[in-house]
């Protein structure tokens, strides 16, 4: 059976082996079987019991990435108290519907809509939908974050989150005419793919154009700008370079390539901590040797959405 849904867990198959399998819990993807080879990195440590946000698949970060931003946005004033990533990660998303079961691909949609908690600490209305597809060579992963507006038919949905918000904000925060969503839906978003190889320190990242701008983290934050070249992975790197558009980047793995597409995420973080992995406590002995990370996002500054307004964002990787 192509969908099996479980009670935490739904995996996608298709006759070729291709196996994916999604927890609801951060609506992670947790393995990518393609090519007679899993293709995604899972921690041993990685907590499966929605405890903490899984160490390992594809991690979903929204509406922030990385650590908060500052309050001195009065917009981003709820954005500077989320955890590290936003919370998206750390939700039960829903198991909407099952989009497309065929021999040639599978399709699901997960969404996330604002529950009392997420409320508490994010007074925005919003609509996430995430739809992941398999087909034989390709993963797809599509977000698409809707800001609802009394036009669409998520009216009733959206006023009973602008009444809950409303009522539940300090007048300090919104002053007595505005409100914090009348400035928009903002957010950041990644997807935090750990790609799985077989020794980090002998693969190489090929596609950065030339002359990128990106903020190097090892370096304390400095702001480089890229020579062009292959990226390597033989020591530790956490760098957002910006602005690389549509152009692919692929990983190259001895004989293995993979590609990472993206559509409207312009934005590439690289990390792998090398022994810095040590420190993080649910990262596996030796676990920086079998990933790295290449995230496709939109990370340059928080996108605003306007009642009414969408955006469908898109990580396609594909074995080749
Ligand atoms: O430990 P996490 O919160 O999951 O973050 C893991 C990593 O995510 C991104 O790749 C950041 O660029 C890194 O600086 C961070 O260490």
């Amino acid at each position: 059976m192509p969908v099996e849904k479980g009670s935490s867990i739904v995996k996608l198959s298709l006759p070729s082996v291709s196996l994916g399998s999604w927890i609801y819990y951060g609506a992670t993807l947790t393995s990518w079987i393609a090519g007679g080879k899993e293709r995604l990195f899972l921690s041993s440590k990685a907590a499966l019991d929605g405890s903490k946000a899984i160490r390992g698949g594809i991690p979903i970060c929204w509406p922030n990435f990385g650590p908060p931003p500052s309050a001195d946005d009065e917009t981003l004033v709820y954005h500077s108290k989320l955890a590290q990533h936003g919370f998206a990660r750390n939700q039960t998303w829903t198991l909407d519907s099952v989009v497309m079961d065929r021999p040639e691909g599978v399709s699901v949609r997960f969404t996330l809509d604002p529950t009392p908690s997420i409320i508490s600490i994010f007074p925005y209305p919003f609509h996430l939908s995430y739809v992941v597809t398999l087909t034989k060579h390709e993963l797809s992963t599509d977000l698409h974050v809707v800001n609802p507006s009394a036009k669409d038919s998520l009216l009733a949905a959206a006023q009973t989150v602008s009444d809950a918000v409303t009522s539940a904000l300090p007048t300090a925060v919104t002053g007595s005419e505005s409100k914090p969503q009348d400035k928009g839906l903002r957010f950041q978003t990644l997807f935090h793919t750990y790609l799985a190889v077989s020794d980090s320190s002998t693969v190489k990242a090929q596609g950065l154009r030339s002359g990128l701008n990106y903020v190097d983290k090892i370096k304390g934050g400095s702001k480089e700008v890229w020579e062009g070249g292959d990226l390597k992975f033989d020591q530790a790197v956490d760098r957002v370079y910006y602005g690389k558009g549509k152009d692919d980047i692929v990983l190259v793995d001895g004989q293995d390539k993979l590609t990472v597409h993206s559509v409207e995420m312009p934005d590439i973080t690289t990390w792998n901590p090398a022994e810095g992995a040590a420190k993080i406590a649910d990262m596996e002995e030796g676990g920086e040797k079998r990933y790295v990370c290449l995230e496709p996002g939109r990370v340059d500054g928080h996108h605003t959405l306007q009642p009414g307004q969408e955006l469908l964002m898109q990580q396609v990787l594909r074995i080749e």
